[in-house]
């Protein structure tokens, strides 16, 4: 459960007098997500989502990730909005973290999406890409090639406890795609982790995106590699290709990919794949047993790792002609 860090109904409600909010009624923790500590807030005036920043945010990021959300939202993407203080800023402190209010989105993310909820993902990712266009702040992704190699540092002595050979063959992986990341891609501002647990849908319709808590700028097709893999991917491993085709389909409709992003999505798939392998492995190896979050598992990650290295061309993604 993501609640790494507790609040006193005292603390909340001075916290909220600085916020045109309305007053308390109740408010509790929310059990989703692994990296921040949510909760849910009903007051006199509208719900809202309170976010106290954990351990892999930087407080220096959130002028970007909350900016943001208001350029998305101004531009017509379903997204939370933050709620400005009373003096203006969109950061507070609560409980010693820095937290924001942000407004509650309607919706419920699918424990089982089909294709055609993939196409609306492809379709929205499409046009948070287009959005993000003319956003001035600038992040880079600091979970690119640089930051893989620092989060495999700390992991690597004890990589093999998860997986006998582990070692050498990240090891690999990652001069591999040192030497082979591509360059001269479009780029722009990317979600970086539009899993289903960050979209919300209302029936079939696709309701909203949230969690912009790793968005940064990079290459618009390494965004669409990682919905490849957070989306079209079975439960015992298979790649879908009907969900991948209704997926680059939809992102298609909106923005088509150049053939230079096409050639390249084997490669971007194998980074993404490993980002989160990475990242999951690291928190794996860490959390202590007993804390309140649910791991989750690297394994899987790895195991979409090896299926991109057999891939040849984006055709096997379900690219339709
Ligand atoms: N604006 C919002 N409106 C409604 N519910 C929200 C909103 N923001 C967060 N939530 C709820 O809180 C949960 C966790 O939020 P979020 O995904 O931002 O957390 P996280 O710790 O950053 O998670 P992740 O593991 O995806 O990085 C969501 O699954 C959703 O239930
Ligand atoms: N979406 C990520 C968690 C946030 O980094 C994962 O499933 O590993």
């Amino acid at each position: 459960m993501a609640v790494y860090t507790d609040i006193s109904e005292d603390d909340l409600k001075w916290f909220l007098t600085e916020y045109d909010a309305g007053t308390l009624l109740s408010y509790k923790g929310i059990a989703e997500g692994v990296e921040n500590s949510n909760f849910l807030l009903h007051t006199t005036k509208k719900p809202l989502i309170l976010t106290l920043y954990e351990k892999r945010v930087e407080k220096a990021d959130l002028p970007f990730f909350l900016g943001l959300m208001q350029h998305l939202a101004a531009r017509g993407v379903s997204c939370p909005l933050p709620m400005p203080r009373k003096d203006g800023a969109l950061l507070g402190t609560l409980s010693d973290r820095p937290a924001a209010l942000i407004s509650f989105l309607e919706g419920m993310w699918l424990r089982k999406p089909e294709a055609k909820h993939c196409r609306e993902v492809g379709k929205a990712l499409a046009q948070m890409h287009i959005a993000g266009e003319g956003f001035e702040l600038k992040r880079p992704n600091a979970l690119s090639l640089d930051g893989w190699k620092l989060l495999w540092d700390k992991s690597e002595a004890r990589a093999d406890e998860v997986e006998k050979g582990l070692s050498a063959e990240i090891r690999g992986e990652i001069d591999f795609l040192s030497a082979h990341w591509p360059k001269d891609l479009p780029a722009g501002v990317i979600h970086a982790d539009l899993f289903p647990d960050n979209v919300f849908f209302l029936g079939d319709e696709l309701s909203g995106l949230i969690d912009f808590y790793f968005a940064c700028n990079d290459l618009l097709a390494y965004d669409v590699s990682i919905i490849l893999n957070a989306w079209c991917f079975e439960k015992d491993g298979a790649y879908n290709i009907t969900k991948g085709t209704a997926m680059l389909e939809g992102y298609q409709s909106v923005r088509p990919l150049n053939s230079g992003e096409l050639a390249a999505l084997p490669v971007l798939a194998r980074g993404s794949a490993l980002r989160f392998f990475l990242t999951r492995l690291y928190d794996w190896l860490t959390t202590p047993e007993g804390a309140m979050v649910t791991k989750k598992d690297p394994l899987e990650y790895l195991r979409k790792l090896r299926f991109h290295r057999q891939v040849a061309s984006a055709a096997e993604y379900g690219l339709s002609a």
